[in-house]
């Protein structure tokens, strides 16, 4: 029947499942819903249409080969109308605003380009090499300013002090930021007829302007800096902000847009970036013998003495360091739950009705820990994304998995942001031995990837871990190099 809808829970008249969706950890009720009702169900949060996607096939034909229907976002009052007033990339809808943004977005990012900045790369893990060794118990907080500076640099032409007040201003629009987008996190998201409501009866408006002044001062005074540095005349300046002031000449796009577009990119590749480097350290010390097998392979190329920092030059030499980038951005993807997605127009697929202005997940979580696709799914394990046979010349950091998501949407950020955390990840195993954390008793204290943060993306909460140089050699080193270029 032309009326059949996906299967889904019962629902309640009027709410449908609002008091079902859990508000945290929303992929793992995903999860075991598609256990009970498929792989493709459908909710109502108070009328408006859920349809969640938890396998790769059925999110490849609707959000990518089907993308002129769902590439927009639903619309969210708190996060995009207050917050954003309607100027974030991430949660436009789709239409010339959004195509005007991800335009500049791709002449920054895309893969030709992102080859530009290999040497931006290496200086910065090589300051989170010397970073650890100075201060080993400090990993998260460095993992998180090595993904900063990159996109910091990149953005604003000029290297993130080391005060650190820019990077903690960004990870406080980002720790609000990321659970304000959740599907549910605010009621006027789920009942928009709340948002008829007066200033008095409405704290919440309140609080999501106070929020975007606080994020405008931020962006706009980073993108003036740039102008300043510009009209000086001093420096020829290559970042993302330099190229909107010239684009503004041909292009209205006015302070709040462009403090908006050079701020994403901050805070989108800060985050996500630095997610994934903090699952890597978990999956090293719960697989140690992966980290064992990445590091036989390093010492075989550059040697065991520590004397050769591995670069971009031996990428195509190191293909399980190349498989296990892949493996933790499979095995625990930075967005779990996928950022949703909106149809424009009613659809029908595999005999289901799919009704316009339906809020479709891909949920990556269910995708990634499909024993379908792969086996094993739980299990932290390289292997998988080995090549068979043929060279790595030819595989991708971004292909194989689901990490950046989908069709139109698909992360802009993707070619930068998988270089980088590979050669994160590949220094890392190449200075460090992982090792968990010791209690009183000096037994190591136990880990579970099921503690972690819960949002639009998701990380390990900070655990107890001992990063140790794996020798003498290895130290002299980082200390050499780190002292010639810094
Ligand atoms: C490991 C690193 C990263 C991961 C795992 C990641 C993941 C994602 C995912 C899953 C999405 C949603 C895609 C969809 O809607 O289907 C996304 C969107 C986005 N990402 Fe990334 N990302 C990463 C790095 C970056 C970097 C480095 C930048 C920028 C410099 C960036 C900028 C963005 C932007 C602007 C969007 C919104 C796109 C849109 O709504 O059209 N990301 N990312």
């Amino acid at each position: 029947s032309k009326n059949r809808y996906p299967p889904g829970p019962p629902s309640v008249p009027g709410v449908g499942h609002v008091f079902q969706v859990p508000t945290t950890y929303t992929w793992r009720y995903f999860e075991k819903l598609s256990l009970i009702y498929g792989p493709l169900f459908r909710l109502s949060l108070a009328g408006n249409d859920v349809l969640v996607l938890n396998k790769s096939v059925d999110a490849e034909e609707l959000l990518g080969r089907r993308s002129h229907n769902y590439s927009s976002r639903p619309p969210l009052v708190y996060a995009g109308k207050y917050q954003s007033n309607n100027k974030r990339l991430v949660l436009l809808p789709y239409g010339p605003v959004l195509k005007r943004q991800r335009a500049a977005f791709h002449q920054m990012l895309q893969p030709r380009v992102v080859g530009a900045y290999e040497n931006m790369q290496e200086f910065e893990s090589l300051r989170l090499l010397h970073d650890i060794v100075d201060k080993p118990t400090k990993a998260f907080r460095h993992s998180q300013r090595f993904a900063a500076a990159l996109v910091f640099t990149l953005s604003y032409g000029r290297r993130l002090q080391d005060n650190d007040n820019d990077l903690d201003s960004v990870i406080t629009v980002l720790n609000g930021f990321v659970c304000d987008t959740y599907p549910g996190a605010h009621l006027v998201d789920t009942f928009p007829c709340l948002d008829l409501l007066p200033d008095f009866l409405s704290p919440w408006r309140a609080q999501a302007r106070v929020k975007h002044e606080f994020e405008m001062k931020l962006y706009t005074r980073l993108v003036l800096e740039v102008k300043e540095r510009m009209d000086s005349g001093k420096q020829n300046l290559e970042c993302f902000a330099a190229r909107l002031w010239e684009r503004q000449n041909t292009e209205t796009l006015d302070l709040e847009e462009m403090s908006y577009i050079a701020g994403t990119a901050f805070e989108a590749g800060t985050d996500s970036t630095a997610g994934t480097i903090q699952w890597f350290f978990m999956a090293m010390i719960l697989y140690p013998d992966a980290m064992h097998r990445a590091q036989v392979e390093l010492d075989s190329l550059l040697g065991p003495d520590g004397q050769t920092v591995p670069g971009f030059a031996h990428i195509n030499e190191l293909p399980y360091c190349f498989a296990l980038t892949k493996e933790v951005l499979r095995w625990a993807p930075a967005a779990p739950g996928g950022f949703p997605h909106y149809s424009d127009a009613d659809d029908e697929y595999k005999g289901f009705k799919i009704n316009a202005k339906t809020m479709v997940i891909p949920c990556i979580w269910s995708m990634h820990h499909d024993p379908d696709e792969f086996p094993d799914p739980y299990v932290f394990r390289p292997e998988r994304f080995l090549p068979n046979g043929g060279a790595i010349e030819n595989d991708s950091l971004t292909e194989g998995h689901y990490g950046f998501g989908f069709g139109r949407r698909k992360c802009p950020g993707q070619y930068l942001g998988s270089k980088t955390i590979w050669i994160g990840l590949t220094r890392l195993l190449w200075a460090f031995d992982i090792q968990p954390g010791l209690d009183k008793q000096r037994k190591p204290i136990i880990i579970s990837p099921d503690n972690c943060t819960s949002g639009m993306t998701s990380k390990p909460i900070d655990f107890e871990m001992r990063l140790t140089p794996r020798s003498d050699g290895h130290a002299r080193t980082i200390r050499r190099e780190w002292a010639m270029i810094s």
